[in-house]
């Protein structure tokens, strides 16, 4: 296996105080599991192009950055990855997300994100947003 971490990048989408998430299609890895959208980081491609590039592909929606969180590496049995994490906002005027690519989508409080079974990867990803969450207080 090789010690390269592919990275990744995900988007927290955040609207009316809910949250984004994604439900990962059949016959792919980690098939069923709620994600973060987004995807791999193309050669010569910033973190922010990549995501800029994976939701429209995938939800057919623009977003602004609001907060860039620090990268989580997680080593799964077929590899590594690397993942970036971006909370978001829609920008005015874009497309409401369509699951293009994904079973299903949903919006949750943040509170109700770790009763989903998530990605193993997003599990520091979702830390980081109570951390976040609770500074807000
Ligand atoms: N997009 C996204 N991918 C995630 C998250 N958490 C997590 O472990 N991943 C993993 C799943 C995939 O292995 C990889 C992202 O790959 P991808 O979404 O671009 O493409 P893919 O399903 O075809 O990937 P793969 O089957 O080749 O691994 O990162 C997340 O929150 N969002």
């Amino acid at each position: 296996m090789s010690t390269f971490a592919t990275p990744v990048v995900c988007a927290i989408i955040e609207q009316d105080g809910l949250i984004m998430v994604a439900q990962r299609p059949p016959g792919k890895r980690l098939e069923g599991c709620w994600e973060f959208p987004g995807g791999k980081i193309e050669m010569d491609e910033l973190p922010e192009e990549a995501l800029h590039r994976e939701l429209f592909e995938e939800l057919g929606c623009q977003v602004e950055i609001i907060q860039t969180g620090r990268p989580v590496s997680h080593v799964y049995d077929w590899g590594s990855i690397m993942l970036h994490p971006f909370r978001c906002s829609l920008v005015e005027g874009s497309q409401q997300p369509v699951a293009y690519e994904h079973s299903a989508l949903q919006w949750l409080p943040l509170a109700e994100l770790g009763g989903l079974e998530l990605a193993p990867a997003d599990l520091p990803v979702l830390e980081w947003l109570n951390q976040e969450a609770a500074k807000a207080e």
